[in-house]
């Protein structure tokens, strides 16, 4: 069994990264600078802007946080927003979701630039990503066809089963193993909370992605010898032992499928460290475009 290491991954790809921007620098170009907007500052979304902040210094970007309160109207957020798009110092930034329920997450990913949105996240870049056109991709399914790719896991012409249909990960990622390309031409299998029968198509899967937000719910007898499964699940639970007082769960009970697995990704230290990785990616890519 092999576990696919996304903190060394990612880590690698940081190096990369930095490389690259010491040489756009070397050739006169400012390093690229990420901005993040984050609403309110509830539970675990801080933890995770802090890192991408980290990986920033890391990579040679410059980083901006917005902290912006809770109770901020739609309007004052759009304002945020339009301030980003215009000022000419920013290559990328994201709006840190989950928001607060009075704010229309839809109308918020629209007034993001496309050319700035290294979330992917606008509908402008889904339906070129959709298309298989050059465009951001989302940094989870990024991140996870990076590590296929970077770890050889033969993707075609093989079942993969995803459990997941939301807009940040499951959909996009069936969209993207499916098309032609690395990491892609399989064969995919979309499934959620309505699909009947589960564990008779996880059965049939060569690479389960798990991204359906039910700590351990993937378990062994799910799932067939050899196969690869890819968690995305990332759920804090209560745990006293802890001196920060919870432990983190993915949507795979590791310690069962593992036994199974051909690959498996571990959380933490898989997929999360990847999506911030690719985040910094786009926002390579995007400040060379500007540049
Ligand atoms: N606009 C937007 N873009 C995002 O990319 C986005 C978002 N909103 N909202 C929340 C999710 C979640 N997410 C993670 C990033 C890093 C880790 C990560 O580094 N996890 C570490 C553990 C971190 C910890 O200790 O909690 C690991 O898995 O090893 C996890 C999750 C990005 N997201």
């Amino acid at each position: 069994m092999i576990i696919l290491d996304g903190k060394a991954t990612s880590n690698q790809l940081k190096e990369e990264i930095a490389i690259e921007v010491q040489e756009l620098c070397k050739s006169g170009v400012r390093a690229p600078h990420l901005a993040a907007i984050l609403v309110g500052s509830n539970g675990a979304s801080l933890t995770y802007v802090n890192a991408k902040v980290k990986a920033c210094a890391k990579a040679g970007f410059e980083s901006t946080l917005v902290s912006l309160e809770e109770t901020i109207s739609e309007e004052s957020l759009l304002e945020e927003i339009n301030k980003l798009n215009n000022n000419a110092e920013i290559d990328g930034f994201i709006v840190q979701l989950p928001l607060p329920k009075h704010i229309d997450e839809q109308k918020v990913l629209l007034a993001i630039d496309p050319d700035k949105d290294v979330d992917g996240f606008h509908p402008m870049n889904v339906g070129k990503m959709t298309l298989n056109l050059p465009t951001f991709l989302p940094a989870t399914p990024f991140g996870i066809l990076e590590l296929l790719e970077r770890y050889k896991v033969e993707t075609s012409g093989k079942h993969v089963v995803v459990i997941g249909r939301s807009h940040i990960v499951g959909s996009p990622m069936s969209i993207l193993m499916s098309q032609k390309r690395p990491a892609g031409n399989a064969t995919v299998t979309i499934t959620h909370s309505r699909t009947k029968n589960l564990k008779e198509i996880t059965l049939q899967a060569d690479i389960v992605i798990a991204a359906l937000g039910i700590p351990e719910f993937l378990t062994a007898d799910m799932v067939k010898d050899n196969v690869t499964v890819i968690d995305v699940g990332i759920t804090r639970i209560a745990d006293d032992t802890k001196k920060n007082g919870y432990r983190l769960a993915g949507d795979v009970h590791f310690e069962s499928v593992a036994k199974k697995a051909s690959h498996i990704t571990p959380v933490p230290g898989g997929v999360g460290p990847m999506t911030i990785a690719m985040l910094l990616k786009n926002t390579l890519i995007a400040a060379k475009k500007r540049a």
